[in-house]
């Protein structure tokens, strides 16, 4: 079987086009989206993201303001300055880089920042909305990954979606996105028993667990799609996926490369939401 490879970036770039028509326009309102990213610590990982994240914001006219922090910083320094980004007019979107510093509470800060600035999708209150539909900053890298299957003509209604990773930021929200576009869906983690017998029943399988080639060959149903959210840095610089490309080629019918499959999206989708945010907020009640 002729293997398609789901490249991010045709997908990307058409959203990333249409984006930069809105920000022209929001400009031409005296409204400049703006993004303030919090980066706290040394992560090598989250310096690369960040450093990709402004990249793309600038390129379509989005300010992003970087905001460098010590280890060090006690949990309540960080709560006041989430507060009074909450409290700046200009900052639309408020994006706290992860993984932080063990003696900082991730919940406390995620549940800090305004539901309306939560371009990450992470606040409780946009968790709920997903969950029931309503409209929602919804997390970046399940909604590109929507947005890629789209993209590609990928059928989801009626068809057997299995996610591996149970995660709030990817395989819980991706399962929850999946069954509000009628797919009947199953959930597989670490502790899930026989791992292989679920995921060669998926139509589409969803791998967002974290561990390196984790998927083989007769782990896949033939013919399935194969969307990749691993992202494992080695100690060779490599970035490896969940998934054995090699070894499902030919086998499947469609699979994101890593990099370059949802990585791409997951930055687009951060603009996207960046950008909605400052509709949002500009425009509240028109
Ligand atoms: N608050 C928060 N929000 C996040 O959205 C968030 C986070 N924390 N922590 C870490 C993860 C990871 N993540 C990625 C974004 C882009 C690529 C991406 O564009 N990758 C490129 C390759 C980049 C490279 O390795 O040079 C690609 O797949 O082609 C990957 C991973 C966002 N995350």
């Amino acid at each position: 079987m002729e293997t398609t490879i789901m490249y991010g970036k045709p997908a990307a770039d058409q959203i990333r086009l249409a984006l930069q028509d809105e920000v022209t326009r929001l400009s031409e309102q005296q409204v400049i989206p703006k993004i303030a990213v919090i980066i706290i610590g040394e992560h090598k990982a989250s310096q690369t993201y960040v450093r990709i994240k402004k990249k793309a914001a600038e390129k379509i006219g989005i300010k992003a303001e970087i905001i460098e922090k010590d280890e060090m910083m006690t949990e309540r320094e960080l709560l006041d300055l989430i507060e009074s980004l909450n409290n700046d007019q200009d900052t639309h979107g408020i994006l706290i880089q992860l993984p932080l510093p063990d003696h900082i509470r991730e919940n406390a800060v995620l549940e800090t920042i305004s539901p309306e600035k939560d371009v990450d999708g992470f606040h409780p209150i946009n968790i709920g909305r997903l969950a029931v539909e309503e409209d929602a900053f919804y997390p970046c890298t399940p909604l590109g990954i929507m947005k890629l299957l789209d993209y590609y003509n990928i059928d989801i209604a009626q068809k057997h979606v299995v996610v591996v990773g149970r995660s709030h930021i990817v395989g819980k929200p991706i399962g929850q996105m999946m069954l509000n576009r009628d797919a009947t869906v199953t959930y597989c983690h670490s502790k899930t028993t026989n791992l292989s017998h679920h995921t060669t029943q998926g139509d589409i399988l969803i791998v967002a667990a974290g561990r390196a080639h984790l998927i083989q060959k007769e782990d896949v149903k033939p013919g399935a799609v194969v969307v990749d959210v691993g992202n494992s840095f080695q100690a060779t610089g490599e970035v490896l996926g969940d998934v054995d490309i090699d070894d499902v080629q030919n086998h499947v019918s469609y699979i994101t490369p890593v990099p370059k499959g949802v990585g791409p999206m997951t930055i687009t989708m951060l603009l996207n939401n960046t950008v909605e945010a400052a509709k949002r907020l500009s425009f509240k009640g028109d």
